[in-house]
């Protein structure tokens, strides 16, 4: 049974990948080892039924990483860049699966995520391929929802606005988000209680209080989120991108196994990525140049049998506002597209929204489907 290091399991991506692997018996199939940052020498969990033969390793004792076959982590990028590096160094030649983005565009690592890109993983597996990175959660997604389009080859460019939930940004935004909400209804409880208070006063405590020092908003870099946006996410990169906008170009194209972004044969993809005041689940809107003008029922056909996950909904109001929407889709691996209609540019431009779940989809599912792939070989 191959012996699996578990790296970065109580994190808040690593919680739904424990709970995703004990819900399809992954644990049944490895024999885990858990490792720590901060509690080494304590006792491990026992995922799935099983008990861990050992206490919480050193997550950066190079020898306890090297008698592992395979590693999962999703501790983060700055212990990838510290760790990876020296075991390799070390001579450990075992499958590296990681969620953290900083390996993704390294050469000699693959952007997992097999019901869009099987053909690269087996190709990549055939010449000796060893590290596994999961994608940035609104590529995975996107490609997830629209698969169906780029296995036809029928998208020529794409523009991506994104709606990105305070979970992209970590644990502590979460809260935070929630905090904010909380504050906000605070402070005008006693208004909202009375049915003949003025709109426009409970408005203006509302405005007050989003703006004012006291508001927590330490976590998004003193941007409130409740009650407004924030139309940037990551570092800035080149050409007026945010890091989260090059990611579309860039992870889409080596994840379909295409030229590099922005070089010939590559697609266009860019956009604008926001942030909103959604929990878990990332939504975008898409315009799509089709390489041609394709009837919207057999788009709908293509989108909706790309994979067992993604499901097209009706162009219509009721069914929209049940069905995608954050609300609805979170906690599941489901991946809704809709508002799918030709738009006024012509023919070949087709609108489509999607919703997906970014801590399933877009970070634990498709590692733990790798993890899956390599111990059934
Ligand atoms: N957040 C996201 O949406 C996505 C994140 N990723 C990547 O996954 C990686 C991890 O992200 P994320 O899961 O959000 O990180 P977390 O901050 O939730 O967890 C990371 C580590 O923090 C330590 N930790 C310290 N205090 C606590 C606590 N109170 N509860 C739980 N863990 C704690 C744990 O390490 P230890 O047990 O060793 O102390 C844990 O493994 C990052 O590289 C990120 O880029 C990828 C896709 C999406
Ligand atoms: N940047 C994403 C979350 C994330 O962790 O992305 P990446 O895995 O590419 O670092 C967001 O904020 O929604």
């Amino acid at each position: 049974m191959s012996k699996v290091g578990l790296v970065g399991w109580r994190g808040m991506v690593g919680s739904v990948l424990m709970q995703r692997m004990v819900e399809e018996g992954d644990f049944a199939l490895i024999d885990p080892v858990y490792f720590s940052t901060s509690n080494a020498g304590g006792k491990a969990p026992s995922f799935g039924g099983k008990e861990a033969g050992a206490a919480l390793q050193d997550a950066s004792d190079i020898d306890a990483l090297k008698a592992c076959d395979i590693i999962v982590t999703c501790q983060g990028g700055d212990y990838t860049k510290e760790v990876y590096p020296r075991l390799r160094a070390a001579g450990w030649n075992g499958h590296w699966i990681d969620a953290a983005s900083a390996l993704r565009m390294a050469d000699d690592a693959v952007i997992v995520l097999d019901p869009v890109n099987r053909h690269v993983i087996d190709q990549a597996l055939a010449q000796g391929g060893r590290n596994w990175i999961g994608g940035n959660c609104t590529v995975s997604l996107m490609l997830m929802g629209l698969g169906g389009l780029f296995k036809h080859d029928l998208v020529e460019w794409i523009s991506a606005m994104t709606y990105q939930a305070a979970s992209g940004a970590g644990a502590q935004n979460m809260r935070e988000l929630i905090a904010q909400m909380g504050a906000i209804h605070g402070s005008v409880a006693d208004l909202l209680a009375d049915p003949a208070s003025a709109i426009l006063d409970i408005d203006r405590k509302v405005a007050e209080t989003i703006r004012s020092d006291a508001f927590p908003k330490k976590n998004f870099r003193n941007t409130p989120l409740a009650g407004s946006l924030i139309p940037w996410i990551d570092v800035p990169v080149e050409h007026g991108q945010s890091k989260e906008e090059w990611k579309g170009g860039a992870e889409c194209n080596k994840i379909l196994g295409k030229p590099a972004f922005r070089s010939a044969g590559s697609i266009p993809i860019d956009g604008l990525c926001v942030r909103i005041g959604a929990m878990r689940c990332h939504s975008q809107g898409l315009t799509i140049k089709l390489k041609k003008d394709v009837p919207l029922d057999e788009v709908s056909e293509i989108i909706a049998s790309a994979n067992q996950w993604v499901k097209v909904v009706p162009n219509e109001r009721e069914i929209t506002e049940r069905e995608l929407s954050p609300a609805t889709v979170t906690g599941t691996l489901s991946i809704p597209v809709g508002r799918l209609h030709k738009l006024a540019m012509g023919p070949e431009y087709l609108g489509a929204f999607t919703v997906g779940d970014q801590l399933l989809w877009g970070a634990a599912e498709p590692l733990r489907r790798m993890l899956r792939i390599l111990l059934e070989r």
